[in-house]
């Protein structure tokens, strides 16, 4: 019944306006599927490889298409990502580029889930759990690789630990946006916004630190539930491997100053969370972090494990993170991330499903992070294509699907 029939490729745009690829998968039986490649912009070193649009489409185009049509079964997606390596041939997808390969493995499962009438999530192995359901980390002011001369900590992420369903936590998370607009306005700082919707204000990490914790506190009581905040520090993009120091503007930290630096955030703003806290090569550097602040926080290592199941089993041999981010385009197809995720909670790291900067109106990571009984999904706070996401969580806690 799900036998793939045809797959199409094409360039659509992205949230940046850049382009990307679109796959539509086809079922013999009239099965439809449609999903989209997210971009990083700072991605991690050992990331699969993303090609040009344009490269990634001819080469899947000849080298995939001829082991899918007429030869995978769109409902059984270990077959259709095992050919999709297959047609690669490498083992970082630098053959038909993972955003090809992503794109096709997510609308194959979206085939598949049409052709049995379930919603993704249902097909994908969870129904909705319980009273589960991730908790939505939004990022509320930013800069990075994703604002200019904005803050040199990436992300800060209002994290609504205590919601009691998801439509109040991702309303919670749109309120803290809003309540940072406000006091900025109230400082006298003019911002525009960062690639994911944040606030991108040209304002040093510290304030940052007080706004933010000023909005969660007003959000918190307006809303009668704990509202806290954590933060991807992205500090690869940070490190500076030839001096061995951490770089914030003039500021620079040792590695040792960086772990302390980054324990002293966690228990003077009680953050539920940090990604990316130091380089993407210093398993041994999260370890110790991981060791100090690992039991009131969540330690989680996106450019250190890159939804990779050997990084990651480097990590847990060496204790390195407690957490792990999972995005699908990082390794290039939906069995990998599954496969990463089960690693993950079987070692006690709580998987966090998320989103790239660069991203279209496709849903897939809010069903992926509901199949797999995530426990956090990180999509942003505000913006079509973040709320995209949100509001097909509300949609699939509702029922209404
Ligand atoms: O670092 C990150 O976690 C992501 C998403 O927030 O950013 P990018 O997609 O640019 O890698
Ligand atoms: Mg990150």
């Amino acid at each position: 019944m799900t036998l793939v029939s045809d797959v199409r490729l094409r360039r659509v745009l992205d949230s940046r306006g850049n382009p990307t690829v679109e796959a539509d998968v086809l079922t013999e039986s009239g099965g439809f599927g449609r999903a989209a490649a997210p971009s990083g912009a700072s991605t991690g070193e050992y990331e699969a490889v993303e090609l040009p649009p344009g490269e990634a489409i001819a080469n899947a185009r000849e080298d995939a298409f001829p082991r899918l049509v007429g030869q995978v079964y769109a409902g059984n997606q270990r077959e259709v990502d095992a050919a999709l390596h297959a047609a690669d041939g490498t083992d970082d997808f630098s053959g038909i580029g993972a955003n090809s390969a992503v794109a096709i493995s997510m609308a194959a499962a979206k085939a598949g889930a049409d052709v049995l009438g379930a919603p993704l999530f249902q097909h994908l192995g969870g129904a909705f759990r319980g009273e589960n359901f991730p908790i939505p980390l939004g990022n509320v002011v930013g800069g990075g690789e994703h604002a200019a001369d904005a803050t040199h900590i990436q992300e800060f992420l209002a994290a609504p630990v205590g919601a009691p369903n998801v439509a109040d936590a991702v309303f919670a998370n749109a309120a803290v946006h809003e309540a940072v607009a406000d006091l900025l306005d109230e400082r006298g700082v003019a911002c525009g916004k960062g690639d994911e919707g944040a606030w991108a204000p040209s304002i040093d990490d510290a304030e940052a630190f007080e706004v933010v914790e000023e909005a969660t506190a007003l959000v918190e009581d307006e809303v009668g539930f704990e509202v806290g905040f954590g933060l991807d520090v992205a500090a690869a993009e940070l490190y500076d491997a030839d001096d061995e120091v951490y770089r914030y503007g003039d500021d620079e930290r040792t590695t040792a100053e960086q772990i302390d630096y980054i324990a002293g955030l966690v228990d003077e703003y009680d953050l539920v969370y940090v990604e990316d806290p130091l380089d993407e090569d210093d398993y041994e550097s999260y370890a110790t972090l991981t060791d100090r602040v690992g039991h009131r926080t969540l330690v989680c290592g996106d450019d250190l494990f890159v939804t990779n199941t050997e990084r990651l089993s480097t990590g847990i041999e060496l204790g390195a993170g407690n957490s792990i981010l999972i995005k699908p385009n990082q390794i290039g197809t939906l069995t990998d991330a599954f496969d990463a995720v089960e690693l993950a909670v079987k070692n006690g790291y709580d998987p966090v499903i998320s989103h790239r900067s660069g991203e279209t109106e496709d849903t897939t990571i809010a069903h992926l992070a509901v199949a797999t009984d995530a426990p956090f999904i990180k999509t942003g706070a505000v913006g079509g294509e973040r709320t995209a996401k949100l509001n097909e969580l509300i949609r699939i806690a509702d029922d209404a699907l």
